[in-house]
């Protein structure tokens, strides 16, 4: 996982396309520039069985088409049966040597961390990169914790400063830079580009902001 992979890192499952087709948004994405996606299908209405397999491996293609990184959340079988490229686990998800174990040293693995405890024990036990926050409020994750704000951040990158980290929660194009200058590497996003009448437009602005912030670094 190279940390440039982690600049606009869009997160999407279907019940998040605002009724929209979440290919299309999907496809938009891609266009507008995102540099990695994560397929995280949850909440009520989330896809199962074969209507999931369906929608994640056209998100695959796609991805595949785009030459972006195909990353999914939590279910660990459906990221190895579709040969993604990683996936994301949160401390919750299981233990991290064992998922390390189960899907092999080549696909990338990323977990949510809260402080910098976690992220050392992330670290140890073989992450590629550490999804922390919740930066800003979020409505995407009705069971997220207090906004964290940009500290946790630079605590986790001033105690592992080459581990990859990005930032997670209530971010956009206007408030993107303070997680740069903390010390990620990129942000991660899902309604500042799912929900966003022109999906590309929003991940173009997006990149512009977390460009110009790692250059100002
Ligand atoms: C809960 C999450 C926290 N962070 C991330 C990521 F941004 F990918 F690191 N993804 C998640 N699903
Ligand atoms: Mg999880």
């Amino acid at each position: 996982m190279k940390p440039e992979q982690l600049a606009v890192y869009f997160i999407m499952g279907s019940v998040n396309a605002a009724g929209r087709n979440p290919i299309e948004v999907l496809e938009s994405a891609l266009r507008g520039g995102v540099t990695c996606f994560q397929l995280r299908e949850k909440g009520p209405g989330a896809l199962k069985g074969e209507a999931l397999l369906e929608f994640a491996t056209a998100c695959r293609d796609l991805c595949r088409e785009h030459g972006v990184g195909f990353i999914v959340n939590d279910d660990v079988d459906l990221a190895v049966h579709l040969g993604a490229d990683g996936l994301h686990v949160g401390q919750e998800d299981g233990d991290i040597r064992k998922i390390r174990s189960r899907i092999g040293g080549q696909m990338i693995l990323g977990v949510s961390a809260h402080d910098a405890g976690e992220a050392g024990a992330a670290l140890a036990a073989g992450a590629d990169y550490l999804g922390m926050g919740p930066v800003y409020g979020t409505r995407s994750k009705p069971d997220a914790r207090e906004a964290s704000g940009t500290g946790l951040i630079r605590d986790a990158h001033a105690a592992h400063p080459d581990l990859p980290i990005v930032g997670i929660g209530g971010i956009r194009a206007d408030n993107a830079a303070p997680v740069i200058r903390a010390g990620a590497s990129g942000v991660s996003v899902i309604s500042a580009i799912s929900h966003a009448s022109d999906p590309a437009r929003a991940a173009r602005e997006l990149h512009q902001a977390v460009e110009e912030a790692i250059m100002e670094k």
